[in-house]
């Protein structure tokens, strides 16, 4: 079996890229950073350092590499079984031209045989975002051979992978933590499903997704925004700090409860969940930077996201979400030179003041009770 992965970045080689080849699967991956596709080519291996109380080094071979918008790219979409991507969600509509380029030269080829798609980004439904992207570009011609013979397969991907401290002397060099989860909806397969060890199906995907959004990325994206007030360049000097800690286990539980509402998980079970992920945080093998958890505020803040869709769960089941509140405020409130989102949100503040900036990115209702709570709260942490 063949594959291309978009995406040769952390997750992109320190989870999926290592899942596929482990699975024997013979894996190229495309990606816009020459660096990186130079030393894919030279070495055709890579090592990942897996870390945690017992810490292993496994080593990944047999790979290639090719830009992702070449026509070497788009053979190779003509020609594999399944195709994933770790590129960020503000990617996949970058790379909706060469996959529609591919599935063309694949029609006219009469390659009959399923193409399965799968977009592993912290994202609800990525996959069927990246459809949605690649059918706006794809020729009308196209598209019912494409929905015959194309699987847009969403998934949950759970791993915390920080840029390797030896980036700097190995571009390849990847550390991951020991903990992963990698859940597919299998109702949206074409063909059988393929063989991959640590790749879980099932047919309740949102549950799933949401579980991961709404509790993983809700808590670390408060860390890293609370711990940067708090003065911590680390997600896990933040997580220590008994301040931030509170809020940050205070906000996944007020998410947890609508999880628990919606979804039916058991109350236990999602404790424990929490307080895992907890431990996941402090993680002293890791070194995660604040700045990349609380990266790109404008996504974290919008509608469907890790904060405001849990905090809108809130006020539709009528339960507490104070914590979450603390949280969006310190979201506005998180700053970067180098990330042109918190840019943009600090000249949003300058420019219109904090209840109409969370009104634009969030979609709340500039009526509402809890826009004056987070502006109250925003102004409190100023
Ligand atoms: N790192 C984590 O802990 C983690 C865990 C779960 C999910 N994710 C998700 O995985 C995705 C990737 O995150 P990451 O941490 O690996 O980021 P990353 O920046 O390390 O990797 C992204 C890669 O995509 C490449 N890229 C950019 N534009 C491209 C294009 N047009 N075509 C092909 N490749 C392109 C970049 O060069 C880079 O190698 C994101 O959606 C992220 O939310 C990350
Ligand atoms: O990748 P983002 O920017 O959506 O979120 C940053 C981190 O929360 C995220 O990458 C986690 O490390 C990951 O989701 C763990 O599975």
């Amino acid at each position: 079996m063949k594959a291309l992965h978009f995406g040769a970045g952390n997750i992109g080689r320190g989870f999926i890229g290592k899942l596929l080849v482990d699975a024997g699967i013979q894996l190229t991956f495309a990606d816009v950073n020459q660096t990186v596709l130079d030393a894919l080519n030279d070495r055709h291996s890579y090592q990942v350092r897996v870390v945690g109380e017992q810490q292993q080094i496994d080593t990944v071979a047999n790979v290639n590499a090719v830009n992702s918008s070449s026509e070497a790219a788009e053979d190779l979409i003509a020609q594999v079984s399944l195709i994933t991507t770790a590129v960020g969600p503000v990617v996949l509509k970058l790379i909706a031209p060469t996959l529609a380029k591919g599935l063309a030269k694949r029609r006219a080829a009469g390659n009959e045989q399923p193409l399965n798609i799968i977009a592993c980004e912290n994202m609800v439904r990525g996959t069927s975002q990246l459809k949605d992207h690649l059918f706006e570009v794809l020729a009308p011609e196209e598209r019912d051979w494409v929905e015959a013979h194309v699987g847009f397969v969403d998934s949950a991907v759970d791993r915390i992978v920080p840029p390797s401290e030896s980036a700097d002397s190995d571009p390849l060099a990847v550390t991951v933590e020991t903990f992963s989860e990698w859940i597919v909806d299998k109702t949206q397969f074409k063909g059988a499903l393929p063989a991959i060890p640590g790749m879980e199906p099932t047919d309740n995907l949102m549950a799933f997704v949401e579980r991961k959004l709404f509790t993983l990325n809700t808590g670390h994206a408060i860390t890293a925004w609370l711990g940067q007030q708090a003065g911590h360049k680390t997600i896990r000097d933040a997580i220590l700090d008994q301040n931030v800690r509170a809020v940050v286990q205070g906000a996944m539980e007020e998410s947890g409860a609508v999880l628990i509402k919606r979804y039916g998980f058991d109350p236990e079970k999602h404790a424990a969940y929490i307080h895992k992920i907890l431990g996941r945080f402090e993680n002293p093998y890791l070194k995660d930077d604040v700045e990349r958890v609380g990266r790109q505020p404008l996504r974290k803040l919008s509608a469907g996201d890790r904060l405001i869709k849990p905090l809108l769960g809130t006020l539709e089941y009528g339960l507490p979400h104070t914590n979450l509140v603390q949280g969006i405020a310190a979201g506005l409130h998180y700053h970067s030179p180098e990330d042109p989102q918190a840019q943009e949100l600090a000249q949003l503040l300058a420019e219109k003041g904090p209840a109409a900036t969370l009104v634009q990115i969030s979609g709340l209702d500039a009526a509402s009770e809890v826009v004056a709570e987070v502006v109250q709260a925003w102004q409190a942490q100023a």
